[in-house]
Protein backbone atom coordinates (compact mmCIF):
# COMPACT_ATOMS: atom_id res chain seq x y z
CA UNK A 1 0.00 0.00 0.00
CA UNK A 2 1.24 3.66 -0.60
CA UNK A 3 2.08 5.55 2.47
CA UNK A 4 0.59 8.89 2.66
CA UNK A 5 2.47 11.38 1.98
CA UNK A 6 1.05 14.60 2.89
CA UNK A 7 2.27 15.47 6.79
CA UNK A 8 -0.39 17.58 8.90
CA UNK A 9 1.57 20.68 8.66
CA UNK A 10 0.73 20.21 4.52
CA UNK A 11 -2.78 19.82 5.80
CA UNK A 12 -2.84 22.63 8.22
CA UNK A 13 -2.06 25.08 5.37
CA UNK A 14 -4.24 23.45 2.70
CA UNK A 15 -6.57 25.92 0.70
CA UNK A 16 -9.68 24.74 2.73
CA UNK A 17 -8.10 25.28 6.01
CA UNK A 18 -7.37 29.05 5.13
CA UNK A 19 -11.00 29.34 4.80
CA UNK A 20 -11.79 27.91 8.12
CA UNK A 21 -9.07 29.91 9.94
CA UNK A 22 -10.11 33.10 8.12
CA UNK A 23 -13.54 32.15 9.03
CA UNK A 24 -13.17 31.70 12.63
CA UNK A 25 -11.36 35.15 12.58
CA UNK A 26 -14.17 36.91 10.97
CA UNK A 27 -16.55 35.82 13.13
CA UNK A 28 -14.35 35.97 16.40
CA UNK A 29 -13.53 39.77 15.27
CA UNK A 30 -17.70 40.32 14.78
CA UNK A 31 -18.42 38.43 17.78
CA UNK A 32 -16.23 41.40 19.64
CA UNK A 33 -17.66 44.28 17.36
CA UNK A 34 -20.86 43.16 18.26
CA UNK A 35 -20.21 43.31 21.82
CA UNK A 36 -18.44 46.15 21.93
CA UNK A 37 -20.89 47.98 20.23
CA UNK A 38 -23.55 46.66 22.16
CA UNK A 39 -24.83 49.76 24.31
CA UNK A 40 -23.38 50.06 28.15
CA UNK A 41 -25.95 49.61 30.94
CA UNK A 42 -24.97 51.14 33.81
CA UNK A 43 -26.75 49.74 37.07
CA UNK A 44 -29.67 51.52 37.58
CA UNK A 45 -29.82 53.48 34.05
CA UNK A 46 -33.76 53.27 32.55
CA UNK A 47 -34.72 49.84 31.23
CA UNK A 48 -33.83 49.83 27.38
CA UNK A 49 -35.23 48.21 23.76
CA UNK A 50 -33.50 47.33 21.43
CA UNK A 51 -30.24 46.81 23.10
CA UNK A 52 -29.14 43.33 21.85
CA UNK A 53 -30.43 43.86 18.50
CA UNK A 54 -27.88 44.32 15.84
CA UNK A 55 -25.95 47.15 17.53
CA UNK A 56 -25.99 49.38 14.67
CA UNK A 57 -29.24 49.91 14.63
CA UNK A 58 -31.39 48.90 17.77
CA UNK A 59 -34.71 49.78 17.17
CA UNK A 60 -34.16 52.35 14.68
CA UNK A 61 -36.05 51.48 11.70
CA UNK A 62 -39.02 51.38 14.13
CA UNK A 63 -38.15 54.11 15.56
CA UNK A 64 -38.06 55.80 11.52
CA UNK A 65 -41.39 53.84 10.22
CA UNK A 66 -43.85 53.13 13.10
CA UNK A 67 -42.50 55.55 16.70
CA UNK A 68 -45.57 56.49 18.30
CA UNK A 69 -46.79 52.33 18.18
CA UNK A 70 -43.22 51.88 19.01
CA UNK A 71 -43.04 54.07 22.31
CA UNK A 72 -46.64 53.21 23.71
CA UNK A 73 -45.61 49.42 23.15
CA UNK A 74 -42.04 50.36 25.34
CA UNK A 75 -44.64 52.62 27.84
CA UNK A 76 -46.81 49.75 28.29
CA UNK A 77 -43.78 47.30 28.67
CA UNK A 78 -41.36 49.36 30.84
CA UNK A 79 -43.10 52.23 32.53
CA UNK A 80 -42.99 55.96 32.49
CA UNK A 81 -39.15 56.37 31.88
CA UNK A 82 -37.08 54.62 29.32
CA UNK A 83 -34.67 54.03 26.78
CA UNK A 84 -34.48 52.95 23.55
CA UNK A 85 -31.18 52.25 21.65
CA UNK A 86 -31.63 53.65 18.14
CA UNK A 87 -28.78 53.26 15.47
CA UNK A 88 -26.05 53.72 18.31
CA UNK A 89 -27.39 56.48 20.15
CA UNK A 90 -29.45 55.99 23.14
CA UNK A 91 -33.00 57.97 23.41
CA UNK A 92 -34.78 58.08 26.77
CA UNK A 93 -38.28 58.67 26.72
CA UNK A 94 -40.19 60.69 30.18
CA UNK A 95 -43.90 59.92 29.67
CA UNK A 96 -45.41 61.15 32.95
CA UNK A 97 -45.99 64.54 33.16
CA UNK A 98 -45.09 64.62 36.46
CA UNK A 99 -42.27 64.26 35.69
CA UNK A 100 -41.69 67.24 32.54
CA UNK A 101 -40.30 69.90 35.10
CA UNK A 102 -36.82 68.03 35.06
CA UNK A 103 -36.97 68.20 31.56
CA UNK A 104 -38.00 72.05 31.18
CA UNK A 105 -36.80 73.27 33.82
CA UNK A 106 -33.24 71.75 34.75
CA UNK A 107 -32.47 75.34 36.62
CA UNK A 108 -34.89 75.10 39.04
CA UNK A 109 -32.19 72.57 40.59
CA UNK A 110 -35.08 69.60 39.34
CA UNK A 111 -33.21 67.66 37.72
CA UNK A 112 -31.05 66.27 40.55
CA UNK A 113 -27.75 65.90 39.91
CA UNK A 114 -25.23 62.42 40.52
CA UNK A 115 -23.30 63.42 43.57
CA UNK A 116 -19.83 62.46 42.60
CA UNK A 117 -20.06 64.20 39.09
CA UNK A 118 -18.37 67.91 38.86
CA UNK A 119 -19.30 70.40 36.17
CA UNK A 120 -16.37 71.84 34.61
CA UNK A 121 -17.91 74.70 33.15
CA UNK A 122 -20.02 77.11 32.74
CA UNK A 123 -22.08 75.86 29.65
CA UNK A 124 -21.92 72.69 31.90
CA UNK A 125 -24.01 73.70 34.59
CA UNK A 126 -26.96 72.44 33.84
CA UNK A 127 -27.35 68.49 34.15
CA UNK A 128 -29.56 68.45 30.86
CA UNK A 129 -28.84 71.06 27.49
CA UNK A 130 -30.85 71.56 24.80
CA UNK A 131 -28.00 72.94 22.55
CA UNK A 132 -25.77 69.91 22.64
CA UNK A 133 -28.81 68.14 21.57
CA UNK A 134 -29.60 69.82 18.80
CA UNK A 135 -26.45 71.46 17.45
CA UNK A 136 -25.16 69.28 15.06
CA UNK A 137 -28.27 69.14 12.99
CA UNK A 138 -28.81 72.46 13.32
CA UNK A 139 -25.19 73.15 11.89
CA UNK A 140 -25.73 70.70 9.39
CA UNK A 141 -29.22 71.70 8.06
CA UNK A 142 -28.78 75.58 7.89
CA UNK A 143 -24.72 75.46 8.39
CA UNK A 144 -24.44 77.77 11.61
CA UNK A 145 -20.95 77.36 12.98
CA UNK A 146 -20.69 74.84 15.64
CA UNK A 147 -18.85 77.48 18.40
CA UNK A 148 -21.20 80.48 16.54
CA UNK A 149 -24.73 78.87 17.55
CA UNK A 150 -22.99 77.71 20.98
CA UNK A 151 -22.13 81.38 21.46
CA UNK A 152 -25.14 82.95 19.84
CA UNK A 153 -28.12 80.79 20.05
CA UNK A 154 -29.37 82.37 23.00
CA UNK A 155 -29.01 85.42 21.49
CA UNK A 156 -31.12 84.71 18.48
CA UNK A 157 -33.69 83.26 20.97
CA UNK A 158 -34.03 86.22 23.32
CA UNK A 159 -34.05 88.59 20.27
CA UNK A 160 -37.02 86.97 19.01
CA UNK A 161 -38.83 86.13 22.57
CA UNK A 162 -38.23 90.19 23.14
CA UNK A 163 -39.82 91.68 20.03
CA UNK A 164 -42.62 88.40 19.31
CA UNK A 165 -44.52 89.54 22.28
CA UNK A 166 -48.35 90.96 22.63
CA UNK A 167 -46.55 94.00 24.30
CA UNK A 168 -43.69 95.10 21.73
CA UNK A 169 -43.56 94.67 18.33
CA UNK A 170 -46.21 91.66 17.98
CA UNK A 171 -48.82 94.10 16.91
CA UNK A 172 -46.84 95.68 14.02
CA UNK A 173 -45.49 92.53 12.53
CA UNK A 174 -49.07 90.82 12.45
CA UNK A 175 -51.18 94.15 11.42
CA UNK A 176 -50.78 93.33 7.68
CA UNK A 177 -51.56 89.33 7.74
CA UNK A 178 -54.98 89.82 6.79
CA UNK A 179 -54.19 91.75 3.73
CA UNK A 180 -51.48 89.66 2.65
CA UNK A 181 -53.49 86.46 2.91
CA UNK A 182 -56.21 87.99 1.17
CA UNK A 183 -54.19 89.68 -1.49
CA UNK A 184 -53.47 85.43 -2.14
CA UNK A 185 -56.81 84.36 -1.91
CA UNK A 186 -58.35 87.06 -4.07
CA UNK A 187 -55.62 86.83 -6.66
CA UNK A 188 -56.56 84.73 -10.12
CA UNK A 189 -54.58 84.36 -12.83
CA UNK A 190 -55.49 86.72 -14.75
CA UNK A 191 -55.74 89.81 -11.97
CA UNK A 192 -52.67 90.28 -9.03
CA UNK A 193 -49.89 88.31 -11.30
CA UNK A 194 -47.41 91.03 -8.63
CA UNK A 195 -48.37 88.93 -5.81
CA UNK A 196 -46.72 86.19 -4.72
CA UNK A 197 -48.59 82.92 -3.95
CA UNK A 198 -50.61 80.09 -4.74
CA UNK A 199 -53.48 80.80 -7.32
CA UNK A 200 -56.53 79.21 -5.36
CA UNK A 201 -59.17 77.72 -7.88
CA UNK A 202 -62.45 78.64 -7.22
CA UNK A 203 -63.45 75.25 -7.08
CA UNK A 204 -61.03 73.93 -5.00
CA UNK A 205 -57.18 72.28 -5.13
CA UNK A 206 -55.83 68.71 -5.27
CA UNK A 207 -53.01 69.78 -2.75
CA UNK A 208 -54.58 71.77 0.14
CA UNK A 209 -50.95 71.21 1.85
CA UNK A 210 -49.19 72.98 -0.95
CA UNK A 211 -51.61 75.63 -1.43
CA UNK A 212 -51.45 76.52 2.59
CA UNK A 213 -47.85 76.25 2.21
CA UNK A 214 -47.78 78.27 -0.85
CA UNK A 215 -49.53 81.31 0.62
CA UNK A 216 -48.57 81.45 4.40
CA UNK A 217 -44.75 81.11 3.43
CA UNK A 218 -45.43 84.83 1.75
CA UNK A 219 -47.14 86.40 4.35
CA UNK A 220 -44.76 85.33 7.31
CA UNK A 221 -41.75 86.23 4.79
CA UNK A 222 -43.29 89.94 4.67
CA UNK A 223 -44.50 90.45 8.15
CA UNK A 224 -40.36 89.07 9.60
CA UNK A 225 -38.19 89.62 6.72
CA UNK A 226 -39.78 92.40 4.77
CA UNK A 227 -42.54 93.59 2.29
CA UNK A 228 -40.19 92.63 -0.82
CA UNK A 229 -38.20 89.87 0.88
CA UNK A 230 -37.02 86.85 -1.43
CA UNK A 231 -38.61 88.15 -4.78
CA UNK A 232 -36.21 87.11 -7.74
CA UNK A 233 -36.41 85.94 -11.48
CA UNK A 234 -33.78 83.35 -10.37
CA UNK A 235 -36.00 81.10 -8.31
CA UNK A 236 -38.86 80.65 -6.62
CA UNK A 237 -38.26 80.94 -2.90
CA UNK A 238 -41.16 79.26 -1.56
CA UNK A 239 -40.43 76.12 -3.65
CA UNK A 240 -36.56 76.55 -2.21
CA UNK A 241 -38.01 76.35 1.40
CA UNK A 242 -40.07 73.21 0.65
CA UNK A 243 -37.15 71.78 -0.86
CA UNK A 244 -34.96 72.38 2.41
CA UNK A 245 -37.91 70.92 4.46
CA UNK A 246 -38.56 68.22 2.56
CA UNK A 247 -35.22 67.02 3.13
CA UNK A 248 -34.83 68.07 6.48
CA UNK A 249 -34.54 64.73 8.24
CA UNK A 250 -31.99 63.26 5.57
CA UNK A 251 -30.13 66.48 5.86
CA UNK A 252 -30.08 66.42 9.48
CA UNK A 253 -29.33 62.84 10.28
CA UNK A 254 -25.83 63.56 8.49
CA UNK A 255 -25.47 60.32 6.48
CA UNK A 256 -25.69 61.65 3.34
CA UNK A 257 -22.99 64.71 2.37
CA UNK A 258 -24.60 68.12 1.20
CA UNK A 259 -22.38 67.63 -2.03
CA UNK A 260 -24.55 64.73 -2.45
CA UNK A 261 -27.91 66.71 -2.43
CA UNK A 262 -27.96 68.98 -5.06
CA UNK A 263 -31.66 70.12 -4.85
CA UNK A 264 -31.09 70.47 -1.23
CA UNK A 265 -27.73 72.80 -1.25
CA UNK A 266 -28.97 74.54 -4.69
CA UNK A 267 -32.30 75.86 -2.55
CA UNK A 268 -30.59 76.22 1.00
CA UNK A 269 -27.85 78.69 -1.10
CA UNK A 270 -30.30 80.57 -2.80
CA UNK A 271 -32.03 81.17 0.02
CA UNK A 272 -28.85 82.52 1.86
CA UNK A 273 -28.18 84.27 -0.79
CA UNK A 274 -32.08 86.10 -0.55
CA UNK A 275 -31.16 86.94 2.91
CA UNK A 276 -27.88 88.11 2.33
CA UNK A 277 -29.34 91.04 0.26
CA UNK A 278 -31.78 91.49 2.06
CA UNK A 279 -28.73 92.34 5.11
CA UNK A 280 -27.19 94.64 2.57
CA UNK A 281 -30.01 96.92 1.91
CA UNK A 282 -31.32 97.36 5.27
CA UNK A 283 -32.31 100.75 6.13
CA UNK A 284 -30.26 101.51 9.59
CA UNK A 285 -32.54 104.63 10.57
CA UNK A 286 -35.69 102.45 10.27
CA UNK A 287 -37.45 103.08 14.05
CA UNK A 288 -36.78 100.69 15.98
CA UNK A 289 -40.40 99.72 16.48
CA UNK A 290 -40.86 99.49 12.88
CA UNK A 291 -37.84 97.10 12.18
CA UNK A 292 -38.48 93.82 10.89
CA UNK A 293 -37.63 90.47 13.03
CA UNK A 294 -34.49 89.58 10.56
CA UNK A 295 -33.33 93.41 11.16
CA UNK A 296 -33.41 93.14 14.64
CA UNK A 297 -31.85 89.89 14.67
CA UNK A 298 -28.83 90.84 12.50
CA UNK A 299 -28.62 93.82 14.82
CA UNK A 300 -27.62 91.99 17.57
CA UNK A 301 -25.72 89.20 15.68
CA UNK A 302 -23.67 92.19 13.81
CA UNK A 303 -20.83 92.72 16.89
CA UNK A 304 -20.59 89.18 18.30
CA UNK A 305 -20.03 86.99 15.15
CA UNK A 306 -16.72 87.44 13.72
CA UNK A 307 -18.01 86.05 9.87
CA UNK A 308 -20.89 88.31 8.61
CA UNK A 309 -22.33 85.73 6.69
CA UNK A 310 -23.19 83.92 10.02
CA UNK A 311 -25.99 85.80 10.51
CA UNK A 312 -27.58 84.72 7.14
CA UNK A 313 -27.55 81.40 8.51
CA UNK A 314 -29.04 82.29 11.50
CA UNK A 315 -31.70 83.63 9.30
CA UNK A 316 -32.39 80.98 7.50
CA UNK A 317 -32.80 78.75 10.70
CA UNK A 318 -35.28 81.55 11.47
CA UNK A 319 -37.24 80.95 8.58
CA UNK A 320 -37.45 77.58 8.66
CA UNK A 321 -38.37 77.28 12.18
CA UNK A 322 -40.86 79.84 11.40
CA UNK A 323 -42.74 77.70 9.16
CA UNK A 324 -42.19 74.13 9.42
CA UNK A 325 -45.17 73.95 12.34
CA UNK A 326 -47.51 76.75 11.44
CA UNK A 327 -48.01 75.19 7.93
CA UNK A 328 -49.06 71.68 9.02
CA UNK A 329 -51.19 72.82 12.01
CA UNK A 330 -53.09 75.04 9.53
CA UNK A 331 -53.59 72.11 7.46
CA UNK A 332 -54.55 69.77 10.01
CA UNK A 333 -57.32 72.29 11.61
CA UNK A 334 -59.21 72.41 8.17
CA UNK A 335 -59.34 68.93 7.90
CA UNK A 336 -60.77 68.42 11.14
CA UNK A 337 -63.26 71.28 11.39
CA UNK A 338 -64.45 70.27 8.06
CA UNK A 339 -64.89 66.21 8.75
CA UNK A 340 -67.16 67.24 11.94
CA UNK A 341 -70.19 69.04 10.73
CA UNK A 342 -71.38 70.32 13.96
CA UNK A 343 -67.93 71.76 14.62
CA UNK A 344 -67.90 73.31 11.25
CA UNK A 345 -71.41 74.53 11.72
CA UNK A 346 -69.97 76.13 15.10
CA UNK A 347 -66.76 77.80 13.52
CA UNK A 348 -68.81 79.21 10.80
CA UNK A 349 -71.14 81.07 12.99
CA UNK A 350 -68.38 82.98 14.81
CA UNK A 351 -66.59 83.75 11.99
CA UNK A 352 -69.68 84.93 9.43
CA UNK A 353 -71.15 86.68 12.88
CA UNK A 354 -67.49 88.65 13.82
CA UNK A 355 -67.05 89.47 9.96
CA UNK A 356 -70.49 90.85 9.81
CA UNK A 357 -70.68 92.96 12.89
CA UNK A 358 -67.11 93.62 13.75
CA UNK A 359 -65.26 94.11 10.99
CA UNK A 360 -66.33 95.49 7.96
CA UNK A 361 -63.41 94.55 6.06
CA UNK A 362 -61.59 91.36 6.72
CA UNK A 363 -58.46 93.29 5.92
CA UNK A 364 -58.68 95.20 8.72
CA UNK A 365 -58.72 92.09 11.34
CA UNK A 366 -55.74 93.38 13.55
CA UNK A 367 -54.13 91.81 16.14
CA UNK A 368 -56.97 93.21 19.36
CA UNK A 369 -59.69 91.64 17.23
CA UNK A 370 -58.43 88.30 16.80
CA UNK A 371 -59.86 87.92 20.19
CA UNK A 372 -62.97 87.91 18.75
CA UNK A 373 -62.50 84.09 17.70
CA UNK A 374 -62.01 81.77 20.60
CA UNK A 375 -63.90 79.33 18.99
CA UNK A 376 -61.92 79.40 15.95
CA UNK A 377 -58.59 79.32 18.60
CA UNK A 378 -59.80 76.44 20.06
CA UNK A 379 -60.21 74.23 16.67
CA UNK A 380 -56.71 75.55 16.11
CA UNK A 381 -55.44 74.00 19.72
CA UNK A 382 -57.59 71.31 19.10
CA UNK A 383 -55.98 70.30 16.25
CA UNK A 384 -52.18 70.55 17.51
CA UNK A 385 -53.02 68.85 20.36
CA UNK A 386 -54.05 65.69 18.31
CA UNK A 387 -50.83 66.33 15.92
CA UNK A 388 -48.25 67.51 17.77
CA UNK A 389 -44.81 68.09 17.21
CA UNK A 390 -43.15 64.46 17.79
CA UNK A 391 -40.48 65.13 19.84
CA UNK A 392 -38.51 67.21 22.08
CA UNK A 393 -34.91 66.69 22.93
CA UNK A 394 -31.95 67.47 25.52
CA UNK A 395 -28.63 66.25 26.25
CA UNK A 396 -27.58 64.24 29.26
CA UNK A 397 -24.83 66.47 30.64
CA UNK A 398 -23.93 64.66 33.40
CA UNK A 399 -25.78 62.03 34.62
CA UNK A 400 -29.04 62.69 36.67
CA UNK A 401 -31.27 60.60 38.94
CA UNK A 402 -35.13 61.59 39.14
CA UNK A 403 -36.44 62.13 42.67
CA UNK A 404 -38.10 59.42 43.70
CA UNK A 405 -37.66 57.24 41.72
CA UNK A 406 -34.05 54.50 41.80
CA UNK A 407 -33.51 55.32 38.25
CA UNK A 408 -30.01 57.65 36.56
CA UNK A 409 -29.95 58.41 33.68
CA UNK A 410 -26.58 57.86 31.93
CA UNK A 411 -24.52 60.71 30.42
CA UNK A 412 -24.54 61.06 26.89
CA UNK A 413 -28.45 60.21 26.71
CA UNK A 414 -30.67 62.36 24.50
CA UNK A 415 -33.53 62.84 26.92
CA UNK A 416 -37.07 62.90 25.32
CA UNK A 417 -40.72 63.96 25.45
CA UNK A 418 -42.98 63.52 22.85
CA UNK A 419 -46.03 65.74 22.84
CA UNK A 420 -47.51 62.48 20.77
CA UNK A 421 -47.58 59.76 23.48
CA UNK A 422 -48.77 62.56 26.07
CA UNK A 423 -51.61 64.64 24.49
CA UNK A 424 -53.17 60.77 23.15
CA UNK A 425 -52.99 59.95 26.79
CA UNK A 426 -56.26 58.87 28.61
CA UNK A 427 -55.01 59.64 31.62
CA UNK A 428 -54.97 63.67 30.93
CA UNK A 429 -57.56 63.68 28.08
CA UNK A 430 -60.97 62.53 27.79
CA UNK A 431 -61.32 60.30 25.09
CA UNK A 432 -58.14 61.82 23.31
CA UNK A 433 -58.59 60.53 19.91
CA UNK A 434 -61.65 62.51 19.46
CA UNK A 435 -61.79 66.26 17.99
CA UNK A 436 -63.22 68.19 20.38
CA UNK A 437 -62.43 72.32 20.35
CA UNK A 438 -65.27 72.53 23.39
CA UNK A 439 -62.47 70.68 25.88
CA UNK A 440 -60.30 74.17 25.36
CA UNK A 441 -63.57 76.40 26.40
CA UNK A 442 -64.73 74.75 29.33
CA UNK A 443 -63.97 76.07 32.60
CA UNK A 444 -63.60 74.53 36.39
CA UNK A 445 -62.46 71.33 37.02
CA UNK A 446 -62.10 70.69 33.31
CA UNK A 447 -60.64 73.93 32.21
CA UNK A 448 -57.44 73.40 29.74
CA UNK A 449 -54.92 75.60 28.57
CA UNK A 450 -51.76 76.04 27.64
CA UNK A 451 -50.17 76.19 30.20
CA UNK A 452 -51.36 72.64 31.54
CA UNK A 453 -48.71 70.54 32.30
CA UNK A 454 -49.60 67.86 29.70
CA UNK A 455 -50.29 70.33 26.96
CA UNK A 456 -46.40 70.84 25.74
CA UNK A 457 -46.92 71.60 22.01
CA UNK A 458 -44.77 74.51 22.08
CA UNK A 459 -42.30 73.07 25.05
CA UNK A 460 -42.19 75.21 28.22
CA UNK A 461 -39.33 76.72 30.14
CA UNK A 462 -36.38 78.77 29.24
CA UNK A 463 -36.69 76.88 25.23
CA UNK A 464 -40.42 77.47 24.97
CA UNK A 465 -41.02 78.03 21.16
CA UNK A 466 -40.35 82.19 20.93
CA UNK A 467 -43.01 81.92 17.94
CA UNK A 468 -45.38 80.75 20.11
CA UNK A 469 -47.54 83.91 19.97
CA UNK A 470 -47.20 84.98 16.57
CA UNK A 471 -47.81 81.45 15.07
CA UNK A 472 -51.01 81.82 17.04
CA UNK A 473 -51.77 84.80 15.60
CA UNK A 474 -51.18 83.64 12.15
CA UNK A 475 -52.86 80.89 12.68
CA UNK A 476 -56.15 82.37 13.93
CA UNK A 477 -55.98 85.10 10.59
CA UNK A 478 -55.88 82.17 8.59
CA UNK A 479 -58.13 80.05 9.10
CA UNK A 480 -60.74 82.93 9.94
CA UNK A 481 -60.21 84.39 6.53
CA UNK A 482 -60.11 81.19 5.32
CA UNK A 483 -63.56 80.37 6.10
CA UNK A 484 -64.73 83.38 5.58
CA UNK A 485 -63.25 83.08 2.02
CA UNK A 486 -64.18 79.45 1.09
CA UNK A 487 -67.72 78.73 1.94
CA UNK A 488 -69.07 74.99 2.00
CA UNK A 489 -65.53 73.25 2.01
CA UNK A 490 -65.23 69.82 1.43
CA UNK A 491 -62.70 67.06 2.04
CA UNK A 492 -62.74 64.50 -0.58
CA UNK A 493 -61.90 61.29 1.04
CA UNK A 494 -60.49 60.27 4.31
CA UNK A 495 -57.81 62.73 6.17
CA UNK A 496 -54.49 60.95 5.21
CA UNK A 497 -52.62 59.89 8.62
CA UNK A 498 -49.66 61.93 9.70
CA UNK A 499 -46.64 60.70 7.90
CA UNK A 500 -44.60 60.26 11.36
CA UNK A 501 -40.77 59.76 9.98
CA UNK A 502 -40.75 63.14 10.96
CA UNK A 503 -40.76 63.60 14.48
CA UNK A 504 -38.58 67.20 15.17
CA UNK A 505 -41.97 69.36 14.16
CA UNK A 506 -45.85 68.87 13.56
CA UNK A 507 -45.94 65.88 10.59
CA UNK A 508 -46.79 66.58 6.95
CA UNK A 509 -50.09 64.68 5.61
CA UNK A 510 -48.75 61.18 4.08
CA UNK A 511 -50.63 61.65 0.81
CA UNK A 512 -52.04 65.17 -0.77
CA UNK A 513 -55.41 66.14 0.38
CA UNK A 514 -57.88 67.12 -2.08
CA UNK A 515 -60.47 69.69 -1.12
CA UNK A 516 -63.50 71.14 -2.61
CA UNK A 517 -65.14 74.57 -2.08
CA UNK A 518 -66.99 77.47 -3.43
CA UNK A 519 -65.20 80.50 -3.08
CA UNK A 520 -66.66 83.65 -1.95
CA UNK A 521 -66.48 86.95 -4.33
C1 LIG B 1 -47.76 75.74 15.28
C2 LIG B 1 -46.68 76.49 15.39
C3 LIG B 1 -45.46 76.15 16.19
C4 LIG B 1 -45.21 75.09 17.03
C5 LIG B 1 -46.16 73.95 17.42
C6 LIG B 1 -43.86 75.23 17.52
C7 LIG B 1 -43.25 74.36 18.39
C8 LIG B 1 -41.95 74.48 18.83
C9 LIG B 1 -41.30 73.55 19.73
C10 LIG B 1 -41.94 72.32 20.31
C11 LIG B 1 -40.04 73.99 19.93
C12 LIG B 1 -38.97 73.33 20.80
C13 LIG B 1 -39.25 73.61 22.26
C14 LIG B 1 -38.43 72.75 23.20
O1 LIG B 1 -37.61 71.96 22.76
O2 LIG B 1 -38.66 72.88 24.41
C15 LIG B 1 -39.87 75.20 19.15
C16 LIG B 1 -38.70 75.92 19.08
C17 LIG B 1 -38.54 77.02 18.30
N1 LIG B 1 -39.50 77.68 17.56
FE1 LIG B 1 -41.42 77.09 17.33
N2 LIG B 1 -43.30 76.35 16.96
C18 LIG B 1 -44.24 76.95 16.14
C19 LIG B 1 -44.07 78.12 15.41
C20 LIG B 1 -42.96 78.91 15.41
C21 LIG B 1 -42.83 80.19 14.73
C22 LIG B 1 -43.94 80.87 13.92
C23 LIG B 1 -41.56 80.63 14.95
C24 LIG B 1 -40.90 81.90 14.49
C25 LIG B 1 -41.53 83.03 14.28
C26 LIG B 1 -40.87 79.62 15.75
C27 LIG B 1 -39.55 79.69 16.16
C28 LIG B 1 -38.93 78.77 16.96
C29 LIG B 1 -37.51 78.82 17.32
C30 LIG B 1 -36.50 79.85 16.85
C31 LIG B 1 -37.28 77.73 18.17
C32 LIG B 1 -35.95 77.33 18.82
C33 LIG B 1 -35.96 77.79 20.26
C34 LIG B 1 -34.62 77.57 20.93
O3 LIG B 1 -33.67 77.37 20.19
O4 LIG B 1 -34.53 77.61 22.17
N3 LIG B 1 -41.76 78.61 16.01
N4 LIG B 1 -41.05 75.49 18.50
Amino acid sequence: MEEATSSPMVDLFSSQNYFTVGLSVIIVLITILYIKLIPKKPAKSPPMEGRFLWPFMGVGKRFGTEPVKLLNECKKKYGDVFTLHVAGKCFTFLTDAELFQYFFNPAKGNSIRVKNKKPSGEEHKLAISFDHAVLEFISRVFGIPVNDFMSQHITMVNTMRAKLSPSTTLPFYTKEIASNLMDVFEKTTENNTNVMGYVWDPKGTDDLFKAITETLFWSTVKSLYDKKAFISNEQDACKSFQTIDSQFEIRASGYVPESWMKTFKGSKDFLLKMISSLSTNMDDTTPDNEKRMFQLLREALKDVVEDQSTIDHFGLAMLWASQANSLPSSLWTICYVCKEPAIYENLQKEVDEVFANHLENPRDLTFEKLNLFPYVKACIYEAIRIIPPGMLIRKVMHPIKLPDRDIIIPEGHNLCISPFITHLDDCYYDEPLKYRPERWLESGENSLSDRSKQFIAWGRGPHECPGKAFSIVEMVTFIALFFYKFRNVKINGEIPSPALHRLIGVPHPSQPISISFEKRN
